[in-house]
């Protein structure tokens, strides 16, 4: 029953717990005294006496005096429980003691005492109740094997105001002392553990037998002093070994001796003294009681009064719960005695206490866990090995990186396979097509046409040095692809050397075999010509594209930087050539004595070729096409095709159209003739007009398509030069990745780069917000952070430079014009307007006016509400605001998962993996179909 037994708790500290450490256990409650009130049968003496019943017990909780002496009144008493002459104890103890009497297990103090006149049956009560208490005591710890008990007993009585262990007989009178903790202690008083029920049971036996009886006139066995047994119950958790922390209550088991008369009990002498003692004692505490049952409107409780109030102040008013039976005989002859047992009774349960779980802390255990604790500290501090947990987690760690490793083998493996498929195709693309047009679209970075300015980063003094370099420094191509897109550039470097080559050679022969233009104008083609071949391309490109090493990097970047001046000449002589060409169509222009030119004939605009220039098709048809890559010559050709001029009037030849060169002239076919070659003459020239014309907006795309590349080309000897920083900076600090709180601080420069930007550029709102909400700082957003700024950044540019750009320009939509993107922005605000009916209730509508300074009363209010969001790049509440706002009308949170991250990023994969950017406008048209 009771196990191991624990040391003793009163070396601890003790505590009231605030939380109950068990179930059942409560928390500091406030709770009556219980009070029942128990009658015994008429005794032997009293029966033989013929004396009287006074009392019935109307119900379970009344007794009423059955006014036998014809008294005027009589007043029922209730209690908690009243227990008739035949109730047995056990029932007295379910109904009257047991709830309290389990308390301590759960580390409540408890008392149940029984109070009553002598031989009114309070140790026969007393008796049964502790012989049932320790029963449920016992069986409660052998139902709970998850916990530790330690029972302990201590018995004492106090006899003629002394105070005797019980369980120490020669110990002899036993001092009180007042602890400013444990409160009224009983100086050396022996406390022994149980070690068994049996044992509990003979302890408990020692103590009674102990205890001091005399034979009185009313009981034979009366007893002459108050006994108290106190059972202490500690108890912890099993698992909590180390015993720190445990519950900790005791059980007070008193039976008081009995109040009596003199004259009934016929005492003298020594009976008489014990009486005398009994009854104040008894009469201080009906004073304590009387006085906590006004709740202390009576002023001072005199526990001091007696040893015993002092001993059982806790059960009284304190840190306890409390169950009293009342005792009483029901012989009218002691009709008197009883009432006054019963006035105490209903004093009682006026009585409060305020029960606590209480907790000792064994400061010794303390200690010696502490001490424990250091002591292996210091092993492991001291041991050549790491601690066992530190060993897992190097063991784990290092499972994790060759995992990693593994990984990072396979995605490299996978890589390498995807750059030879890349090649095998192109290979394949170009034999079957013979062109290498078909590379361009795979760069690493945006094409031609999607290529941005660097020089344009700085954006009217709103960019900082932080964010420029940020952009700068962080590089996502890796030194084999950089080396891969400095080949293909170079390829198409010399494509376009070829292509000029070509355009101008044509010229010339149109100039020379014409005679057209005045002579200087045919002379500067034909320098320009000369220039123009004296270009070495091939010199320094294979022909194939190989993907270098790391090592080669330096090599292809300082053969870049040499050739930049090449592409640089190309350039300016391109320029040359416009201007020559213009020059030439003004000489012709100044010398046509033979009617309208096809130039200034509106008629025959139509039939002009379209050019990548030309302001009636878009810019990327055009690269789409496969006109674009083929020489004036093949031009020419396709334009003759669809030139109502025939081909053979185009290229003037000594036979006619039906090869009737041989045919004899007549004056009337002379003079026809003569028509015919004043006409063939006029169609030559025109057809060499045109041709030139043609030839000039080649050389203008020519020219626009080799700034482009000189554009790129720098980009990328940025790239490979912040690349060899990166690696350099990597290997010096051994760190390659930004700290979190630096690139927090780039994100915050950058988003408020990208905001201004947003606003300058009158991108979509819906864009903004999407993007907004989407990237908040996380590591993973820096690429897409960059691409935004880059691609906001040439759109900027563009703006400032032609205005003939729109967001538009950066997605997959047709190119229209500033004043374009306006008016998208503008009906776009439309479209978010007409939603915030649909998506907003009439509640929340007029709360987000008053909150945006919308006018009561005023005409389209949600139209006025959605044209104030987004309109303050500088104010960051703002933003945040205004993106709460669209992401609600656009229903973000319910279908916000079709917009991913990925949806803002940059391409870097192959054309066949391109998830393509939606552009703003497609969001926009997103936003029409929600
Ligand atoms: N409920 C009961 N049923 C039967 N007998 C009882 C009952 N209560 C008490 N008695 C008997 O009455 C007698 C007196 O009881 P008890 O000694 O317990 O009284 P007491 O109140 O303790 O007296 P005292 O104050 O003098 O010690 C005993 O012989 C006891 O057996």
């Amino acid at each position: 029953m009771i196990r191991t037994p624990l040391k003793s708790a009163s070396k601890g500290v003790r505590t009231p717990a605030r939380t109950p450490g068990t179930p059942g256990a409560t928390k500091v409650r406030e709770e009556n005294i219980f009070v029942t009130v128990r009658v015994r049968p008429l005794s032997r003496r009293e029966q033989a006496s013929n004396d009287q019943i006074a009392w019935e017990c109307t119900d379970e909780h009344t007794i009423l005096s059955k006014n036998l002496n014809n008294e005027r009144s009589t007043v029922p008493y209730t209690f908690d429980r009243v227990f008739d002459m035949n109730c047995l104890t056990q029932r007295v103890y379910e109904e009257g003691a047991k709830d309290v009497a389990l308390s301590p297990l759960t580390g409540v103090n408890a008392t149940i005492f029984a109070y009553g006149q002598t031989s009114s049956g309070k140790t026969f009560t007393m008796k049964g109740i502790t012989e049932s208490a320790v029963k449920d005591i016992d069986d409660h710890i052998r139902n709970s094997p998850e916990r530790d008990f330690v029972l302990k007993i201590s018995g004492m009585e106090i006899y003629n105001e002394t105070v005797m262990d019980l369980l120490n007989r020669d110990s002899g009178p036993l001092r009180l002392l007042d602890d400013p903790e444990k409160g009224t202690i009983v100086e050396k008083l022996v406390e022994e553990v149980a070690k068994d029920s049996n044992h509990l049971r003979s302890l408990i036996n020692i103590c009674e037998a102990q205890r001091q009886v005399g034979e009185t006139a009313l009981n034979d066995t009366s007893s002459r002093s108050h006994q108290i047994i106190r059972l202490t119950i500690e108890s912890c958790l099993r698992e909590n070994s180390t015993r720190v922390k445990s519950f900790v209550a005791s059980l007070n088991l008193v039976d008081l001796a009995g109040s009596e008369r003199a004259a009934q009990t016929k005492t003298d002498g020594t009976r008489l003294k014990e009486g005398s003692h009994i009854n104040r004692s008894l009469l201080t505490l009906m004073t304590v009681i009387r006085k906590l049952s006004a709740g202390g409107r009576m002023g001072h409780i005199p526990y001091r009064d007696s040893k015993l109030t002092r001993i059982l102040q806790p059960s009284l008013g304190g840190n306890s719960r409390t169950a009293i039976i009342c005792t009483m005989s029901p012989a009218l002859s002691h009709l008197e005695q009883s009432r006054n047992t019963l006035s105490f009774a209903s004093s009682a349960k006026e009585v409060k206490n305020t029960a606590q779980v209480n907790m000792v802390v064994s400061e010794k255990q303390l200690l010696k866990n502490l001490q424990n604790k250091v002591a292996l500290l210091e092993a492991e501090l001291h041991s050549p090995e790491p601690p066992s947990s530190l060993k897992s987690l190097l063991v784990d760690r290092e499972m994790k990186i060759q995992k990693m490793m593994i990984e990072m083998e396979e995605l490299k493996r996978e890589r390498d396979q995807a750059q030879s498929e890349l090649e095998l195709e192109r290979k394949m693309q170009k034999n079957k097509r013979g062109s290498p047009r078909h590379v361009v679209r795979s760069l690493a970075f945006p094409a031609e046409d999607e290529s941005i300015s660097d020089d344009h980063i700085s954006l009217s003094g709103k960019r900082s040095k932080l964010g420029r370099n940020t952009m700068m420094r962080r590089s996502t191509a890796d030194p084999s692809m950089l080396v891969h897109e400095i080949r293909k550039l170079e390829k198409r470097q010399k494509q376009l050397g070829e292509e000029a080559n070509r355009a101008l050679e044509v010229l010339h022969k149109e100039v020379s075999s014409q005679k057209l233009g005045s002579q200087d104008a045919a002379e500067t083609i034909a320098k320009l010509l000369s220039e123009i071949k004296e270009m070495n391309f091939a010199s320094s490109i294979s022909e194939d594209i190989k993907v270098g090493g790391k090592t080669s990097l330096k090599d292809e970047i300082s053969r870049l930087n040499s050739e930049g001046v090449t592409i640089a000449t190309l350039e300016k002589q391109l320029e040359n050539a416009q201007n020559s060409i213009d020059k030439l169509m003004l000489s012709l222009q100044c010398n046509d004595k033979l009617g309208p030119s096809p130039l200034r004939n509106s008629t025959n605009r139509s039939h002009l070729i379209r050019s990548p220039c030309s302001p009636l098709s878009s810019y990327r048809d055009v690269r789409e096409s496969e006109q674009e890559n083929q020489s004036p010559q093949i031009v020419n050709a396709v334009h003759r095709a669809h030139t109502p001029i025939e081909p053979c009037k185009a290229t003037p030849k000594k036979e006619d159209c039906r090869g009737n060169s041989s045919r004899e002239s007549t004056p009337g076919s002379r003079r026809k003739n003569s028509v015919n070659v004043k006409r063939m003459q006029e169609m030559f020239k025109n057809a060499a007009e045109e041709n030139i014309r043609s030839i000039r907006t080649y050389v203008t795309e020519l020219k626009e398509r080799v700034a482009k590349l000189q554009y790129q080309k720098q980009l990328l000897v940025c790239q490979v030069l912040e690349l060899e920083e990166n690696e350099t900076s990597a290997s010096e600090s051994g760190l390659s990745a930004q700290s979190p709180m630096s690139w927090r601080l780039v994100f915050e420069e950058q988003r408020e780069q990208i905001i201004m930007l947003w606003h300058l550029c009158h991108v979509s709102i819906v864009h903004r917000t999407q993007f907004y909400l989407l990237f908040r700082g996380d590591p993973d957003d820096q690429m897409y952070m960059e691409v935004e700024l880059r691609r906001l950044t040439w759109l900027e540019q563009k703006l400032a430079e032609v205005g003939n750009a729109s967001p538009a320009l950066l997605g997959d939509e047709p190119a229209s014009s500033v004043s374009s993107s306006i008016r998208a922005l503008k009906q776009e605000r439309e479209q978010l307007a007409k939603r915030a009916t649909s998506r907003l209730t009439a509640q929340e509508l007029e709360m987000l006016y008053i909150k945006w300074d919308v006018p009561a009363g005023g005409k389209q209010r949600r139209l006025q509400l959605v044209n104030k969001l987004w309109t303050d790049p500088h104010n960051m509440q703002h933003i945040k605001d205004s993106a709460e706002v669209v992401a609600k009308l656009v229903g973000f949170c319910e279908s916000g998962e079709q917009i991913t991250k990925e949806m803002f990023e940059l391409n870097f994969a192959l054309p066949s993996d391109k998830k393509p950017w939606m552009g703003w406008n497609l969001i926009s048209n997103l936003l029409q179909h929600l």
